[in-house]
């Protein structure tokens, strides 16, 4: 990969005035649309001879062929030897997938016909707790099995018909205390949504609530459901096997949300409105396969990401929804992102010549910028945002405040590339009858650097295919990303340290293991814990 041009070009790349100066097509040049969907890049430090370059490498990382080989069901999760295949559980076309000679759609279809009858009976009624109708549903997971359906459920609030929808995922007993106080047992289903099974937190929290729910119900595998890869697992825990909803090994946790790990969304919203959801990932799926690279919106997210952050070095990338129904999107990017590529080892074995994905944060608008867009606007680090906007909102009677919304959206973009110089600032302070070395000592404070490089991100509103367009969306900027950096982004085998070493940890706190081995650090904060 050529690296070591990218990294040339970065470093003398143009501000972002000049780049505007030079060409008055700028905007319409640097961005793109698709369907009702428009991405402004054109506020960052791209040129057309950058953009020709990071679109060279990423074909000569041979993005189409991995594309065509994730789309065609291949084994490209190499460490784990597992086809990649989210895409078949939004896959709405007739096409066959095949992972070894065998067409994965049929059951596809058969499980999604079944989450849409399940569901169908939870809202309706015909499925019932012991004490009527189910009231409350609660889905117990971590991770990809529950920052997606959390994240989606608040997002798609205004379609929401069915009973309320509840996320319990911390091993820290007070997220379930919490979530299930006032809860009544008898009309309240729990959905244990783990895709091994054995996830310590989820098989905790599990136990903690059918002891919640066996005080008041008889039967309470009939008020449970699973959502699991691990069957045998499901039923060992109690689960009827007409409750329990698998997938297979080739949906990875953090891109589980579009089957049965769904289910949860589903009931809330209903089949039809989950559907919808399907098909606005299905849109961008197919975008994703055939538009060319230089207007394909995925691959020019991705080209994006590298260049700020391969190129010019910017560690972090904050992703600011002005939406607040997207409250949970920047968590849930977060574990996309950085559980897909926060690697240093790439496919072949040999280390990354480039430092790996960003550190992805945020927060809505316009919370943030009543929080931390000081340091965005002022701080010695720059750091590249991802903004987000609907054309419209869903309260129709609130059009004034959509405005405010969309105008604070705009104005952080474009204060952030404008910024104010130190004359301008020393002009406004005079204006304010300051004068002498205090008008300096002033406006030196209100100086904006500017040149700041942002993203807009716009779709016409939030609905259940906006949503699956905008997931579909990242989850391949990741790929495209994941694909240029030369490393697997299906695997997390980063995770696996720290599981071992708790669990080691657990007997130890109880008092049943020596410490002796224990770094003294560890001791020490034993001891204190212990005491
Ligand atoms: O669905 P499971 O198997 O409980 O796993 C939960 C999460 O834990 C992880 O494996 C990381 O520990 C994630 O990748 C996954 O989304």
């Amino acid at each position: 990969m050529n690296w070591t041009d990218l990294k040339t070009r970065a470093d003398a790349r143009q501000t972002l005035a000049s780049l505007f100066a030079q060409n008055p097509n700028r905007a319409e040049e640097f961005s793109a649309r698709h369907g009702d969907m428009l991405f402004d890049y054109s506020k960052t430090h791209i040129g057309e001879d950058d953009r020709a370059l990071l679109i060279q490498m990423a074909s000569d990382a041979g993005l189409e062929d991995r594309r065509a080989a994730m789309f065609g069901g291949q084994k490209i999760n190499e460490t784990e030897d597992r086809a990649v295949l989210h895409t078949a559980l939004r896959n709405l076309s007739d096409d066959a997938i095949l992972v070894d000679g065998k067409d994965v759609m049929p059951s596809v279809r058969d499980t999604r016909d079944r989450m849409a009858a399940f569901s169908e009976a939870v809202r309706t009624g015909a499925l019932q707790g012991q004490g009527g109708a189910i009231t409350d549903v609660v889905n117990i997971g971590i991770g990809g099995s529950d920052l997606g359906p959390a994240m989606a459920v608040l997002a798609l609030a205004p379609y929401h018909d069915g009973p309320r929808v509840h996320f319990v995922s911390n091993v820290d007993g007070a997220d379930v205390a919490d979530t299930l106080r006032g809860l009544d047992p008898a009309t309240t289903l729990v959905i244990v949504a783990s895709k091994t099974f054995t996830t310590i937190e989820t098989m905790t929290n599990a136990r903690t609530a059918q002891a919640w729910m066996a005080k008041d119900v008889k039967d309470t595998g009939a008020q449970f459901a699973a959502l699991s890869t691990a069957e045998e697992k499901t039923a060992e825990f109690g689960i009827p096997s007409a409750h329990v909803f698998g997938f297979e090994d080739w949906v990875g946790g953090r891109y589980s949300l579009w089957g049965p790990i769904g289910l949860s969304l589903m009931i809330a919203i209903g089949a039809d409105d989950f559907t919808d959801f399907l098909r606005g990932a299905y849109d961008m799926d197919c975008h994703f396969r055939d538009a060319p690279l230089a207007d394909n919106l995925p691959v020019l997210l991705a080209l994006v990401g590298v260049w700020n952050n391969q190129g010019c070095g910017h560690a972090t990338r904050a992703v600011l929804p002005y939406d607040q129904r997207l409250t949970r999107l920047p968590a849930y990017f977060q574990q996309l992102e950085m559980e897909s590529n926060g690697k240093s080892v790439a496919m072949d074995g040999t280390s990354l010549e480039v430092n790996s994905g960003p550190v992805v944060w945020g927060e809505p608008g316009t919370n943030g910028q009543h929080a931390f867009y000081q340091l965005i606007h002022q701080g010695t680090r720059v750091i590249p945002c991802e903004f987000m906007v609907a054309r419209a909102g869903h309260e129709a009677d609130l059009g004034h405040q959509h405005e405010l919304l969309v105008a604070n959206c705009l104005a952080q973009s474009e204060a952030l590339m404008v910024g104010r110089s130190l004359k301008e600032a020393t002009d406004i302070m005079a204006q304010r009858g300051l004068s002498g070395d205090e008008l300096d000592r002033q406006a030196r404070h209100r100086v904006f650097p500017g040149d700041r490089p942002s993203t807009t991100l716009v779709y016409p509103k939030l609905t259940p295919f906006v949503l699956g367009q905008i997931i579909a969306l990242y989850e391949h900027r990741v790929f495209v990303e994941g694909v240029m950096l030369g490393i697997n982004s299906y695997d997390q085998w980063g995770v696996e340290l720290g599981k071992e070493l708790a669990n080691a940890l657990t007997p130890v706190l109880r008092g049943e293991a020596s410490d002796a081995e224990k770094d003294s650090s560890t001791r020490l904060l034993l001891d204190y814990l212990r005491s």
